[in-house]
């Protein structure tokens, strides 16, 4: 059952380990001429994109050329930033995002985000959960606690945290705070991720975890993530888009299934940043 037809606060909720296994290259995320200003300057022009259901897509390319602004657009965050204007169209799983009757509070649940720094609110690790599952309609104590723990152990933190809910989230390692933000998105059931540099600002040890995690989330979640280590983009990636700033703004030059874009790409350029030869 997914959140998208089923009443908040009703729905059985529960763990990735139950959540249906699906990795076909069939798209739930179309892009088409896609273009997103902020004030006169675009950020990037003319994206058409088609992601596929279940799989992680990495976007690529050098700083400034546009992948982090293409991201989130996909939830609108981009609206909450003034002067900021999108065109063309973004359909997911049938929904046509852009659509001014769209709910954005029910688009931003199925649409989940995790930043480059950790952003856990500054409440106990047990609020972080418990407030966005209350915004969201479920009441029920002992399905609440239920909820809490899966998320917890979905992102292999519940033995960490389990004698210390009520401590400040603040308080945990940048790594553990990372997981907690995983498990805040991951409990609303979400049916994408958008992941912006999750692992950039951790130390290697935690940081890899991050990426086993992400790796699991593969069949249970639509996964888009942007980063600038092309190592993890070949070592997690499906699909990989390469985005590069032509004409004063962000384009999107090539994309297919990661071994291509890795081994043989089609685009100079791509063969050049993939080498480590540009970028
Ligand atoms: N809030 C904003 N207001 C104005 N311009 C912005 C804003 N955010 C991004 N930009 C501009 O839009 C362009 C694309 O930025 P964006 O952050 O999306 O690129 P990026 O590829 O994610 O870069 P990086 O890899 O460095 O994070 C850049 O020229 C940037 O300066």
């Amino acid at each position: 059952m997914k959140f998208s037809t089923s009443t908040p606060g009703t729905q059985p909720w529960f763990s990735l380990e139950e959540r249906p296994v699906c990795c076909v290259p069939k798209p739930f995320i179309e892009v088409e001429q896609l273009s997103l200003h902020y004030g006169q300057k675009p950020a990037f022009r003319d994206v058409t994109l088609a992601i596929n259901q279940g799989c992680i897509t990495a976007l690529i390319g050098p700083s400034g050329c546009g992948k982090t602004s293409f991201l989130s657009s996909l939830n609108r965050l981009t609206d909450l930033i003034p002067g900021c204007r999108l065109s063309g169209r973004i359909r997911l799983g049938g929904l046509d995002v852009m659509a001014p009757q769209t709910d954005v509070i029910r688009l931003r649940r199925r649409v989940g985000m995790i930043f480059q720094k950790p952003n856990p609110f500054p409440l106990s690790i047990r609020k972080n959960l418990e407030f966005p599952l209350r915004e969201h309609g479920l009441r029920d104590r002992d399905r609440l606690a239920n909820t809490i723990e899966t998320g917890l152990r979905d992102v292999g933190l519940w033995d960490e945290v389990k004698d210390r809910l009520d401590s400040p989230a603040l308080a945990l390692s940048g790594g553990q705070q990372q997981r907690l933000c995983m498990a805040r998105a991951l409990v609303l059931l979400p049916d994408v991720l958008l992941m912006d540099e999750p692992c950039s600002a951790l130390d290697p040890l935690s940081s890899g975890v991050i990426e086993d995690l992400i790796v699991g989330l593969r069949g249970h979640y639509t996964v888009l993530i942007v980063t600038h280590n092309l190592s993890q983009a070949r070592r997690i990636a499906d699909y990989t888009a390469l985005f590069w700033v032509q004409h004063g703004s962000g384009q999107l030059i090539e994309a297919g299934p990661a071994k291509q874009i890795f081994e043989e790409p089609h685009d100079p350029l791509t063969a050049a940043y993939v080498s480590g030869m540009r970028g």
